[in-house]
């Protein structure tokens, strides 16, 4: 999949393609089907599937204090997307200039004469341009003017609740994990690259793999049953998502203890899919409590991998 990091990077090549366009964070199944729509179209029309996302995401800028915490990073969207067969991603660089872009000046400017659209795909609660007045009605006059179709989605829904990057995040709040994996259409993990901790986890008698939460926020928190998916191999092991208070430490860190492993991945890009939450983290008065408890978490986990 070809990926054009900010507009300067167009090409006069690139002209021409069928686009949908969103933050798609968690590229889950309802974000799957408009891939699906995407795709089909560019077939039909014999043009590349193009899907153009921003970073940051909009509300990023806006309000960062505010904004929810990400499911996924630029990356895990990338190769997402890429499975699904997407072939162009187009990542805007979300600057206060670009927002202030009228909905005319980004579809005339962009989707005409930079991309070239030969048709859209949106859903109809899209909305653009500065002070969000763009919308489905405006881009469909715009490609009669233009030349280019606009088609909406239908919304695809579970139980009849439409799946959302917001509801996910709402059902990972309250530890459902079992509806999140439902509406992703995969268990839910974090994907990140092993960092050198303050290593009191190998004198606790629990060596742990730190990994950097890039966007410092994680939408959840606690200690959970993970699989960890390393590039040679897979293993499963117990996982905390916090800030340690026990150790006073401030920012909030994925760690976790793999079983049975005894190998070097610093550096290593690993996968820590969640499985099951064990409870939520606390502040002990002591390393001796806390490792008392780890260790009934371990013991907990491996039941439960048991019976899987
Ligand atoms: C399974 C597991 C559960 C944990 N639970 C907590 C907890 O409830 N409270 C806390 O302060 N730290 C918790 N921790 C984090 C430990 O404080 C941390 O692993 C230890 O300080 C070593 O980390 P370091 O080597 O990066 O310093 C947990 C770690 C693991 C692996
Ligand atoms: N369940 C769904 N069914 C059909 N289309 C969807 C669904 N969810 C999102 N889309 C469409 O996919 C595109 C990208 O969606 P986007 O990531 O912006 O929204 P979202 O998943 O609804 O997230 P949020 O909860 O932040 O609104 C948009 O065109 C949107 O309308």
């Amino acid at each position: 999949m070809q990926l054009i990091r900010g507009i300067h990077n167009i090409q006069a090549e690139d002209h021409g393609c069928v686009l949908t366009i969103g933050n798609f964070d968690g590229v889950h199944l309802g974000h799957a089907r408009v891939i699906k729509a995407l795709i089909a179209k560019a077939k039909a029309l014999n043009c590349k599937p193009a899907v153009m996302i921003f970073e940051p995401q909009p509300q990023e800028l806006f309000s960062p204090e505010t904004a929810p915490a990400r499911l996924t990073r630029l990356r895990d969207k990338y190769f997402l997307l890429k499975k699904l067969g997407v072939e162009r991603l187009i990542c805007v660089n979300f600057h206060r200039e670009f927002a202030n872009k009228s909905a005319s000046e980004f579809i005339e400017l962009l989707l005409v004469k930079q991309l070239g659209i030969k048709h859209l795909i949106i859903g109809d609660d899209f909305r653009f341009g500065k002070n969000r007045l763009g919308n489905f009605s405006l881009l469909k006059q715009a490609g009669e003017k233009f030349d280019f179709a606009v088609s909406d989605t239908a919304s695809f829904k579970l139980e009849n609740c439409r799946i959302s990057s917001t509801q996910i995040r709402n059902a990972l709040e309250q530890n459902q994990l079992a509806d999140v994996e439902r509406m992703l259409g995969r268990a839910y993990s974090i994907i990140g690259r092993v960092f050198h901790g303050d290593k009191r986890g190998r004198k606790l008698g629990f060596p742990t793999a730190n990994v950097l939460l890039k966007r410092r926020v994680s939408p959840i928190s606690g200690v959970f049953v993970v699989k960890v998916n390393t590039i040679k191999d897979c293993f499963y092991g117990v996982a905390n998502i916090g800030s340690r208070p026990t150790v006073s430490g401030i920012r909030q860190q994925l760690e976790v203890h793999i079983f049975n492993f005894n190998e070097d991945i610093y550096g290593q890009t690993i996968e820590v899919v969640m499985l099951n939450k064990l409870r939520n983290e606390i502040k002990f008065s002591s390393l001796d409590e806390l490792t008392k408890q780890i260790s009934q978490d371990s013991e907990q986990a491996k039941a439960f991998v048991q019976d899987l």
